[in-house]
């Protein structure tokens, strides 16, 4: 399997591109500068288009990969805010952007060519949306609202139109501060990383209904940490067997298990990583962690020990100034 990592740095308007080898080492393929400060990245469910984020001019620009992974600009698109997260539906058929500080989702189609357009609806007055995640039925985008202390629900269609769902948010504690998510591979479980209090929830699934319930809450951080807490992005591998979270100002990724059916995670250790890890992603086939470390201007490779879910880091990398968002890529052939 050849995979590549795509690493997003603002400061220096650039895409840094490298193969994954099998013993997780990196090689350089490609350096892209990019129109704009990037943030947010999404691939396209068939792996042929990379989804970017840009400002000033709140941007959406689609770059088509190759079959090597290089990439290249094919079209751009306003946002109606600064782009926080950008994810894609399911079928590939819509992209959303959500925007923390203009306190909106938008909604973009995604035409036949693969580019993202300009928007056909957006939803306004969520406050702080921090992400726009869909969930495994194709049938409901989940917003962690930070300044509402909720998950926004909305029921989304086939026309990408998306509608208050009748439970129409998830409550989480007084000042959790909801973040990013990750979606268990059995799809009935749900996690949400909440960046104030440096917790994660845990939401199961009611197979029967759709509907999601919060089944547990659990302290991210060492028994002993004292200082702020700054909790930034959320992966599970591939199995479902590991879960890991990141926290900007201690510079740590939390290693937690997971039970086989997906509801009860554990805390089992903690990794010192690359200064302010704001975005780290893992490779398809869970066995390595890339850290993007906001304030060192490299990323990290660690590897995980497949059976406890341990990181020991193998290699750092520099790239641009900045980086915050690291997309991982499976190439097809
Ligand atoms: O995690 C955070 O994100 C928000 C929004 O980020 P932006 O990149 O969309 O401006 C940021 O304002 C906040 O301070 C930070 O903790």
């Amino acid at each position: 399997m050849k995979q590549v990592v795509y690493v997003a740095s603002p400061e220096s308007q650039q895409i840094h591109a490298f193969h994954l080898g099998e013993e997780g080492e990196l090689s350089l393929l490609q350096t892209v500068d990019v129109p704009g400060q990037v943030q947010p990245m999404v691939l396209h469910p068939d792996g042929h288009r990379l989804y970017v984020g840009v400002r000033p001019e709140f941007g959406v620009v689609t770059y088509n990969i190759a079959h090597d992974g290089t990439l290249q600009q094919a079209a751009m698109a306003p946002l109606p805010g600064s782009p926080t997260h950008v994810g894609v539906d399911l079928q590939g058929r819509f992209l959303f952007s959500a925007s923390y500080s203009f306190n909106n989702v938008s909604i973009h189609p995604i035409n036949e060519k693969g580019e993202a357009l300009a928007p056909i609806h957006v939803l306004e007055d969520i406050q702080a949306p921090h992400s726009a995640n869909i969930d495994p039925t194709n049938q409901l985008l989940m917003i962690p609202a930070l300044k509402e202390d909720r998950i926004r629900l909305f029921d989304f269609s086939l026309q990408g139109e998306a509608t208050p769902h009748h439970i129409p948010a998830l409550q989480t504690a007084a000042g959790a501060g909801p973040r990013h998510m990750a979606f268990h591979p059995n799809q009935h479980f749900a996690y949400c990383v909440n960046e104030l209090n440096g917790s994660v929830d845990v939401y199961q699934r009611d197979v029967t209904n759709g509907q999601y319930r919060m089944v547990q809450t659990l302290d991210i951080m060492p028994s002993d940490f004292k200082e702020t807490r700054w909790a930034a992005d959320i992966h599970i591998t591939p199995d479902g067997k590991y879960l890991y979270t990141s926290d900007r100002g201690s510079s740590l990724i939390s290693v937690l298990t997971v039970s086989e059916d997906g509801s009860v995670l554990t805390l089992v250790g903690h990794h010192a990583t690359q200064t302010q890890p704001r975005g780290f992603n893992i490779d398809h086939r869970g066995r390595f962690v890339i850290t993007a470390g906001q304030k060192s201007d490299a990323i990290e490779v660690a590897k995980i020990d497949q059976n406890s879910g341990a990181l020991t880091t193998l290699k750092t990398y520099p790239v641009g100034k900045g980086p915050m968002w690291v997309s991982i890529l499976e190439l097809k052939n």
